[in-house]
């Protein structure tokens, strides 16, 4: 205990002084030298965990520690690397470098290695699968000559639709008659969803533009329509997106029973590895073949809808506060954001503003309880829409889940996948001709990812704006980086590379069609613990 709490001040005064005598090219070698002598043995997590803040700020990549806190406002791709302060960014890593990052930047800031996760990780890096993707990609982009943050396409899209937003807005409080009023609630509602889908999406991935600024401006356009960026990227960007449909088959369960009101578990305790998004519905809707089923989730294909039109006003008055407060949501600590001052009071100012002119202002206009009805309608047209084009994408029949418990890779409720199945015909095609076929492990990042998500109206130019890329959901997990107008660029490159490695790539020709196998899962996952009709998910190629 003693020398915990004497490491722990050591390392805090040097830290200290590092700010101080450190603020030279020079010098970082000497802070880089310094910290390394003070970093005896492993860093563990609990560790990597105390530096978080702005001027402290750690984080891990395959298993090398590094001292990011000079390198923050210089990284290329602006402040979204703050997300990776105090905790395992491989993933995130691997994942928004589309063309990669050279070794030497990891060697300038490398202060020590990562004592190993008490949790084993679930994916696999190995494969020559992301890689080829990642070099196909780029390539094509270069080739269209297109840049892979966005450029004037997406900027003159985002003023299209914040005009929408505000005019839609204006007219709901100054129209007279009430049934105008409620109709351009509903149109401001489904401009929210755009400005969601279209704009901060790209802001907070740092895909909206290649200037830091601009991304943080259409980051917190979130903020604008009453939710919150920091919010959003502790769920999405690092609970979501680097473990989509995994759960950790314990993890749930703890946090579910855990006392809120107690301190926060060890990161020896709790896995990082779990999605959010699967498992925060639960126990409403079961959404993850791994929870048990409950009565009433037999009828959970009937009551999505209403419990879908509620999901924005539960974040904006709910989720939002728990974790600027709590400083974490579920099992992921959310101190890289909400650990700093400044943007707790960001956070607070847009909240208070916000709602002045959604609420307070048809109040004014409407009278109170017409006001706050056109408030609520607003919130419930964008939900609505927001969550059928969000959760269409990886709740939908022939979609794979993973569990952590489960190291033979993502797969359907009934122990077969249709990656084995790809796999062994590619490897049989290929043993008759010289050209060798990599195996890709079950359990690699980008072919789970493949697996984990569905894309909806391929290739198509309107259904990939009018979603902000949600239609291109596999290039979209593969490519985080990526702007949404770029998607279908690259579709056809990504559906070749899946299907040239044995990986499945699912497309449903349409949204009706893709929302139609939305709800038939959900009512098969309402209404049978385990179905036969999983196990024989078709492959799609
Ligand atoms: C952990 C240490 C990290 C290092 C050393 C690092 C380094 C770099 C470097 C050198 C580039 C320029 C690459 C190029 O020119 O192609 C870059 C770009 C970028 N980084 Fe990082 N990065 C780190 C973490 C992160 C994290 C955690 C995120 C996101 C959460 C991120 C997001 C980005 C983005 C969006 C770009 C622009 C990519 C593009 O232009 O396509 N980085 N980073």
């Amino acid at each position: 205990m003693f020398c915990e709490v004497f490491s722990t001040l050591t390392l805090r005064c040097a830290n200290v002084w590092l700010q101080i005598h450190c603020f030279r090219e020079i010098s970082l070698l000497r802070r880089q030298i310094f910290l390394q002598f003070l970093i005896s043995g492993l860093t563990t997590l609990d560790e990597l965990a105390k530096h978080s803040l702005p001027g402290d700020m750690w984080t891990a990549v395959h298993g090398r520690v590094l001292d990011i806190s000079q390198f923050v406002d210089k990284h290329p791709g602006g402040q979204v690397i703050k997300l990776a302060a105090g905790r395992d960014a491989t993933v995130l890593f691997e994942t928004y470098h589309p063309n990669g990052v050279s070794m030497a930047v990891l060697d300038k800031y490398e202060i020590g290695k990562l004592e190993k996760s008490p949790f084993a990780p679930y994916y696999s890096w190995d494969s020559p699968f992301y890689t080829t993707l990642k070099k196909r990609v780029v390539e094509v982009l270069k080739q269209k000559n297109l840049t892979r943050r966005g450029s004037a396409e997406i900027q003159v899209k985002a003023v299209i639709i914040l005009t929408g937003f505000w005019t839609s807005l204006a007219a709901m409080c100054l129209v007279s008659n009430l049934t105008y009023a409620y109709m351009w609630a509903i149109a401001m509602g489904f401009w929210a969803a755009f400005v969601g889908t279209c704009i901060q999406h790209d802001g907070n991935h740092g895909a909206f533009s290649g200037s830091s600024r601009l991304n943080t401006v259409a980051g917190w356009t979130l903020d604008m329509i009453g939710a919150s960026a920091f919010t959003w990227e502790v769920q999405h960007m690092l609970g979501h997106h680097p473990y989509t449909n995994l759960l950790d088959d314990d993890g749930w369960k703890k946090e579910d029973a855990r006392d809120k009101s107690t301190p926060a578990p060890k990161t020896t305790e709790v896995d990082q590895e779990s999605d959010p998004d699967v498992f925060s519905s639960y126990p409403f809707m079961r959404m993850h073949p791994s929870h048990p089923r409950v009565w009433y989730h037999k009828f959970q294909h009937l009551y999505a809808p209403i419990l879908f039109m509620l999901m924005t006003m539960t974040k904006v008055f709910h989720q939002d506060w728990e974790l600027a407060i709590g400083k974490r949501l579920y099992h992921i600590d959310a101190t890289c954001r909400y650990g700093d001052f400044k943007n707790v009071a960001r956070f607070a100012m847009m909240k208070l503003l916000s709602l002045g002119y959604m609420a307070a202002a048809p109040c004014l206009a409407h009278g109170i309880g017409h006001g706050l009805g056109l408030f609520v309608i607003g919130h419930m047209a964008c939900g609505e829409l927001l969550a059928l084009m969000f959760i269409v994408n990886h709740v939908i029949e022939g979609v794979a889940y993973a569990r952590k418990s489960d190291p033979a890779g993502p797969r359907t409720d009934s122990y077969v996948t249709p990656m084995v199945e790809l796999q062994n015909a590619v490897l049989e095609a290929a043993a008759t001709t010289d050209e060798p076929v990599a195996k890709i492990p079950l359990n690699d990042w980008a072919a789970v990812q493949c697996q984990t998500s569905v894309n909806w109206a391929p290739g198509s130019w309107f259904w990939n704006h009018f979603s902000g890329g949600l239609s291109h959901q596999i290039e979209h997990h593969l490519f985080p980086s990526i702007c949404h107008t770029n998607y279908f660029h690259i579709q056809s490159t990504v559906e070749r590379t899946c299907k040239e490695f044995g990986v499945p790539y699912q497309s449903e020709p349409s949204l009706p069609t893709a929302l139609g196998k939305m709800f038939k899962h959900l009512y098969m996952l309402g209404n049978h613990d385990s179905h036969p009709s999983w196990a024989t998910s078709p492959s799609k190629h």
